[in-house]
């Protein structure tokens, strides 16, 4: 009898259980990267860390991707060695980096563990706990950033023309999910501090069974180039010059949605480091209830990122929903900094944000970009926005301190917050300016994604 084989990414099933997967690296990635935030006091009150100290851990996640361009070059890597390989290795980077981190944590380093007399021998500003955890982040950041560029290229691999903006938007919902997981089980394991170690192991082990996780998808991810390989050669030639790199900076609006893109990631993600201990300081209560409410956040989120991907499909409208989105962060901020507005209504609106944006600004790349380059434009985009995510949660940090000196239990935030707002405001300026590009120009950024 004579049988067609029909390759693995024709089966829906498959596709989904692909998402599953590397869905599951995305969220243990999202989980230790946020689960330091309900452990800010926790750190304070075991460790001593300062605003600063706190600061300065968050930011090493975007050291490697904002000064040694690690975005840019793994998604170089990527075209060049194949999703495998650079997948295997960013992800094995995350892992170190998470085991690093709650290493440097533990009490058998802090008892005068391997490394300690080492790590107290330079730099006495910084404790050894402290310099072995940046080191950790460093690792961490450097294997988590690619390893969502990799991930991008799985879903285009077994999503092109099936599905693919929904599978984006269930792409960061996995991301949330992590997040929101964070929140919730970090401060129950820690315990205000009793089991910080724990709560920071706990994490570590989740992003190794990620790296299983990643290893099982090898299997699929091989069996698949196995039946493609003859039809996809012909295609997969495309060598990197930095002439494309000259030539998206050159692109106004694809300069615009980059700027737009780390001034409202600063907004957001430096801020969601400080969030639940901001609510906890402002409004009374205990961490894990602050960490439950902000948990609300990546919740939203994960619900409505997908459906305003599939809105935008259909519909369009992508720069004013950019707009809009970047109007409500700034309310959000002013209503955190300048009122005393029960929390839940400026999450809700930063959730509304925080759906909308991402849902409308990843996908318009295909409308600026050309679909060969698209690897190197997204790997760009994330290392300008890294530049934000190190330099913002510093800066708080440092605000936090010089508004509230002598590290108190209780913060006022209220300077710290009026930054964000800020930062919101240039992020709706370059919102509009992308508006009147694309109007110039006719990228068709207003257009549905969707082809009739
Ligand atoms: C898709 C987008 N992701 C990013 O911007 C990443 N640079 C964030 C990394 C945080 C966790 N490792 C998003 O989440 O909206």
């Amino acid at each position: 009898m004579n049988t067609i084989k029909k390759a693995l990414n024709e089966s829906a099933a498959m596709r989904w259980g692909v998402l599953l997967l590397v869905g599951f690296v995305l969220s243990v990635n999202y989980y230790f990267y946020d689960a330091f935030s309900t452990l800010k006091d926790d750190m304070r009150t075991v460790f001593g860390f300062t605003g600063t100290d706190y600061g300065l851990f968050a930011s090493f996640y975007s050291v490697p991707n904002t000064f040694l361009l690690m975005a840019v070059i793994g998604g170089i890597i990527l075209d060049k060695i194949g999703i495998r390989r650079t997948g295997f290795l960013f992800v094995l980077f995350m892992t170190i980096g998470a085991f690093l981190t709650a290493y440097g944590a533990s009490d058998y380093f802090n008892n005068g563990g391997f490394g300690y007399e080492l790590m107290s021998s330079f730099l006495p500003r910084f404790s050894p706990e402290l310099k072995v955890m940046l080191l950790g982040r460093f690792f961490f950041g450097l294997g988590a950033e690619t390893t969502i560029v990799v991930v991008s290229k799985i879903l285009v691999k077994w999503f092109n023309g099936k599905d693919l903006a929904l599978a984006f938007g269930l792409k960061v919902a996995f991301g949330r999910l992590g997040s929101f997981a964070a929140l919730r089980i970090s401060p129950f394991i820690s315990n205000e501090g009793t089991n910080l170690s724990s709560a920071i192991w706990f994490g570590a082990i989740l992003v190794s069974i990620g790296l299983l996780a990643f290893l099982v998808y090898m299997l699929f991810d091989a069996k698949l180039d196995r039946q493609i390989q003859p039809v996809n050669n012909a295609s997969t030639t495309d060598s990197f010059s930095i002439r494309d790199i000259i030539d998206l900076l050159k692109n106004r609006a694809y300069l615009y949605i980059a700027l737009l893109c780390v001034t409202f990631y600063s907004a957001i993600f430096p801020f969601n480091h400080y969030a639940p201990d901001f609510i906890s300081d402002k409004f009374g209560l205990s961490s894990i209830e602050s960490g439950n409410l902000t948990s609300f956040l990546p919740m939203g989120t994960l619900i409505f990122t997908p459906i305003f991907g599939a809105l935008i499909d259909r519909k369009g409208k992508s720069a004013s929903a950019m707009i809009f989105g970047a109007i409500t962060l700034l309310i959000t901020h002013l209503l955190f900094a300048l009122t005393y507005t029960p929390p839940l209504i400026p999450i809700i609106l930063l959730g509304i944000a925080y759906a909308l944006v991402p849902a409308a600004m990843w996908p318009t790349m295909v409308k600026l970009v050309d679909e060969n380059k698209i690897g190197t434009a997204y790997g760009l985009m994330y290392s300008i926005q890294n530049l934000g995510l190190f330099v913002f949660p510093l800066l708080a940090g440092a605000i936090l301190d010089a508004t509230n000196p002598g590290n108190p239990e209780i913060s006022d935030y209220t300077a710290t917050i009026l930054m964000f707002a800020a930062v919101s405001l240039l992020g709706l300026i370059f919102a509009l300016l992308l508006k009147f590009e694309d109007k110039k120009k006719g990228f068709g950024v207003e257009l549905p994604l969707n082809k009739k």
